[in-house]
């Protein structure tokens, strides 16, 4: 039902080299909302995400689902995560990758769409890379997952396509709970319902954008 998963990461502890990354963190996303995630370079949001899915341990943290505890996101396809690089693979043709990773109920939705129906007969070899890119951030929003984690959907892709992806991430979020973390801040602040900035190591709840400024993530909005 609508609102009733919810998604909780909590006193993560992350050091590389003796070098505190995240030390004060506390996430949450409901099923039906966007969170943006905001940061300064190297702050730690992709190290976070890939904490969340699973695929970066760090010394410390507690990752919940309705209560339970999760120790890795992608262990039964509960959180899903679009990395900054490609993640596909290569050889399966587009049309059986589709099958498996897109959520049924969408499914009508995404095999509508040019990217698919100009390329479901290729494998993501022979696709551009701005093609695959476009095809790879789909295919994750799209997919089963009741969580989806986004690591710069809209860095590199054209206004237009970034347009795209919003209505995509809104109309999905309907039905998910969805982390979305992006230099591009404006898309963040439009398509997200609460933004949440990382600053410091720690998460810091932005319930105005002047709050931006403050932290000094912005000099001015544009
Ligand atoms: N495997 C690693 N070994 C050592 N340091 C690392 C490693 N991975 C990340 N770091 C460091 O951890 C910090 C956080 O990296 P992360 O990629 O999470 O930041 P980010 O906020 O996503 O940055 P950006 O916005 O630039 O993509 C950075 O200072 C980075 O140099």
């Amino acid at each position: 039902m609508l609102g009733q998963h919810i998604l909780k990461t909590d006193s993560v502890h992350l050091e590389f080299d003796g070098r505190k990354i995240l030390q004060d963190i506390y996430l949450d996303c409901r099923q039906g909302e966007v969170v943006g995630l905001l940061g300064r370079n190297g702050c730690g949001k992709s190290s976070l995400l890939r904490i969340i899915f699973g695929t970066l341990k760090p010394s410390y943290k507690h990752i919940s689902i309705d209560d339970r505890h999760v120790y890795k996101g992608y262990d039964g396809g509960r959180v899903t995560y679009l990395p900054q690089h490609n993640y596909l693979p290569q050889n399966i043709k587009i049309e059986s990758l589709a099958e498996i990773i897109i959520d049924p109920q969408f499914a009508d939705e995404f095999t509508a769409l040019p990217i698919y129906q100009n390329h479901y007969q290729k494998k993501p070899s022979q696709l551009s890379g701005g093609e695959l890119r476009q095809l790879e951030t789909l295919m994750c929003i799209y997919s089963r997952a009741d969580f989806i984690l986004l690591d710069e959907p809209f860095t590199h892709v054209s206004p237009v396509q970034a347009e795209m992806f919003k209505e995509v991430i809104r109309r999905c979020a309907k039905l998910k709970g969805i982390i979305v973390t992006d230099h591009q801040y404006y898309n963040i602040l439009d398509v997200a319902d609460r933004i949440v900035l990382i600053t410091d190591g720690s998460t810091k709840a932005i319930n105005n954008p002047d709050d931006l400024i403050r932290y000094g993530y912005i000099n001015h909005m544009i």
